[in-house]
């Protein structure tokens, strides 16, 4: 008899035998358990609860229900016993929150009418499990906390950071001020649902930004806290992350931290332990030679929790990176895995298999806190899986954890929602080389595919494999886009679903145009080439409606396999049909909203990096010769206001053979100034009236030798 529980328990001791629900159940107990396991058990079994009937035994360890059961209860925090036999039903925990575990389990045991005859003793392998709200960007909405506090009560996770980079309060200007009445109202729901779901809330602090080593700010931090002390809190956070300057010094952050737990955590009956991020808190920042680490190592109370997210910023946690840490500062980690938190690729989501860490440090680390996306929902996928792998990393399997969590999520959509999981995962290119596997079942036979068609023999068992797989795309991405069972997932996610109906479409018209080609059928091989670059117009301006952002505007999808692999195929029947018809068909299907013209030679064919919003000349590390009189002018596909160029020819001296000019129909154009900053590039704007063309001209006598280290447009509707 499977019996599956979330997340899998340590133990189980199944008969093979089951009964049917009884009727009604006889709560004893009641008056010693903890109360928000009793209160879950009453709202869960609701009408069947009564004086007579099946005798459900609830308590922690010492209580008269469970006394018969004490020493099979787990000697762990937070483990439990839990006997289902057809005599009784016994809930037995370590203490409170084991109880609440107990609880949880046993309602995930009810299963088509009936529950199973079984022993179970589960406790968690790292002491706290979670999720540390502390990206960068929206912050998520107060409902989103909601359910994700309630999420963590379903997944025995038993903390939640509040941590946002961009809360003003949590952070500068004003994590000196009191929450203004209505947020502090919210927080102090927070902290009464998440109560409820035996979730610690724990409320961070980010003062490094600013903060003077004075008594004044260290009053100001002492009553913030007391402020929110006031609200319900009682775990507390200080973060020093992303800081330079004063705020950087570990003598004076040890002396704060210090101060904050002999005078405040210490003092107050029921608060826990203070948890602080570092502002070394990675390996490959640590240095020795600054004896940060040694410093905190050394000198801040023993009781006090370090966070850590390894050997690097984004980076899998090994257990030679745990003991190292450990090591350093004289105490178990508390980590903050920044998985899959997204803040600097955003145009991407991150819905894959969490991987990579070790099974192997639990008895290193006091805490595993992930740090999520700003799609609060997509992000449960993995802090699913992040809950099933810090109760019990040993059972730990990604794929079937995976699995689960998207018929957790999402139990009406599951062959769609696996799709489209499996596709958004990748990161791309990015500043901290993290990436993680995408498309991985259907990536060897794109890969066989290409070779081979380019060969010229490809394997039509391959094709149409390929085929499937598109059309599954588009299928997936129309069948969520109607979901109506998770509306705030579909609601994050629908930008990206509209670019994943779009990379179907695409991938099935781009292999339909081999088949044509195959066919010698020039009518319709041109329906499908027109309607790939519709698709892929259609997908550029998508990205200029979505999503927009500062640092990685735009919507990707599928951007390991399967968007290469139909452009890829596009350009190959395309060359192969100009070869065949004597036909100039451009290769690319990529919509460009720009094009190049230029009579520099050396920049006939220079690549173009176009992005929702802007637009970069991909630099040359080659010496530029530019003539006199010769020009680069880019042409956008509309009229569009341009805040911000920039061009750095790394020239000394001025620049007064060129000129930067503008034109909304290419005849009539309008001189740019352009200003010299700090590392001597050259800015300018033009916001004055919409314009289609920007060119640089060499309006000197002679040749000038240049080296085109940067040359951007930025421009808006
Ligand atoms: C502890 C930590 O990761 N802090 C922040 C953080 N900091 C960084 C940096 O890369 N910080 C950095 C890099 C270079 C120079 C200064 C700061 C990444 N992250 C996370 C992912 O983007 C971000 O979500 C988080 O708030």
């Amino acid at each position: 008899q499977d019996i599956q529980v979330q997340p899998s328990p340590r133990q189980v001791n199944v008969t093979g035998k089951s009964m049917t629900i009884p009727v009604a159940f006889r709560l004893v107990g009641e008056q010693e358990a903890n109360p928000h396991a009793i209160a879950l058990l009453k709202q869960f079994l609701g009408d069947r609860l009564g004086t007579e009937g099946f005798p459900l035994f609830v308590g922690e360890k010492g209580d008269r229900a469970v006394r018969g059961a004490k020493r099979l209860i787990p000697d762990h925090p937070e483990g439990y016993y839990l006997s289902i036999t057809d005599k009784a039903i016994t809930l037995a925990g370590n203490d409170e929150r084991g109880t609440y575990y107990a609880a949880r389990t046993f309602m995930q045991l009810f299963h088509e009418g009936h529950l199973p005859f079984v022993g179970i003793q589960d406790y968690p392998d790292v002491r706290f499990r979670g999720v540390v709200e502390g990206f960068y960007g929206t912050p998520w909405s107060h409902e989103a906390r909601l359910r994700q506090l309630r999420f963590y009560g379903e997944n025995k996770l038993n903390t939640y950071i509040y941590g946002p980079k961009d809360d003003p309060f949590h952070s500068s200007p004003n994590w000196r001020k009191p929450y203004p009445a209505k947020e502090a109202a919210r927080l102090a729901e927070l902290v009464k649902v998440a109560d409820e779901n035996e979730v610690d809330f724990v409320w961070a602090i980010h003062p490094g930004l600013d903060i003077r080593w004075e008594t004044s700010d260290r009053d100001s931090l002492m009553a913030k806290f007391e402020r929110m002390y006031d609200l319900g809190v009682r775990s507390f956070a200080v973060f020093f992350d992303d800081i330079s300057g004063e705020g950087a010094k570990a003598d004076r952050q040890v002396e704060l931290l210090n101060y904050i737990d002999d005078h405040f955590v210490q003092v107050k009956p029921d608060v826990t332990p203070l948890i602080v991020c570092p502002t070394e808190y990675n390996k490959g920042w640590a240095r020795p030679e600054s004896g940060y680490l040694a410093t905190i190592g050394e000198k801040l109370n023993p009781s006090v929790e370090v966070m850590w997210t390894g050997d690097r910023v984004i980076s899998e946690i090994t257990r030679e990176g745990v003991e190292w840490i450990r090591e350093q500062i004289k105490r178990p980690a508390y980590i903050w895995w920044n998985f899959p938190v997204s803040d600097y690729v955003r145009d991407h989501l991150l819905l894959g298999e969490v991987y990579g860490n070790g099974k192997d440090i639990a008895g290193s680390i006091s805490g595993f806190v992930a740090n999520p996306m700003e799609w609060a929902e997509a992000s449960k996928l993995a802090i699913y899986c992040v809950a099933d792998y810090t109760w019990n990393m040993q059972s730990y399997d990604r794929s079937r954890s995976w699995h689960r969590a998207i018929r957790a999520i999402i139990p009406e959509n599951v062959e769609a929602f696996t799709v489209f999981a499996r596709h958004n995962s990748d990161l791309g290119e990015n500043v901290h080389r993290f990436r993680r596997e995408e498309s991985v079942e259907i990536q060897p036979v794109a890969e066989r595919f290409m070779k081979r068609y380019r060969e010229g023999h490809y394997d039509e068992r391959d094709f149409l494999a390929l085929q499937d797989e598109f059309e599954r795309v588009a299928e997936a991405a129309d069948l969520l886009l109607i979901d109506r069972e998770n509306e705030a997932l579909i609601e994050e996610i629908t930008p990206w679903l509209h670019q994943f109906k779009i990379l179907g479409d695409a991938g099935q018209e781009a292999l339909a145009m081999i088949k044509a080609g195959e066919r010698g059928d020039r009518e319709l091989f041109l329906r499908k080439y027109n309607h790939v670059k519709a698709l892929r117009k259609r997908s550029y301006e998508l990205e200029r409606q979505f999503n927009q952002n500062p640092y990685q505007p735009g919507v990707k999808t599928g951007t390991t396999v399967l968007q290469p692999l139909v452009l890829d195929v596009f350009t190959e029947a395309t060359e192969r049909f100009n070869r065949q018809n004597g036909t100039d068909l451009p290769l690319l299907a990529d919509y460009s909203p720009c094009k190049l013209t230029t009579n520099v030679p050396q920049l006939e064919h220079l690549p173009l990096q176009v992005y929702p919003s802007r637009v970069h000349l991909t630099p040359l590390l080659e010496v530029v010769k530019w003539p006199a009189g010769g020009y680069l002018q880019l042409e956008l596909d509309d009229a569009y206001r341009i805040p911000g160029t920039r061009l750095n020819f790394d020239v000394k001296g001025d620049l007064s053979w060129g000129v930067m000019e503008v034109s909304a129909d290419g005849e009539t154009w309008q001189t740019v100034t352009l200003t010299r900053d700090a590392r001597g590039r050259l800015n300018g704007k033009w916001e004055d009236t919409p314009v289609k063309f920007v060119r640089f001209t060499n309006t000197g006598e002679g040749e000038q030798q240049v080296y085109l280290r940067e040359f951007y447009v930025v421009f808006s509707l």
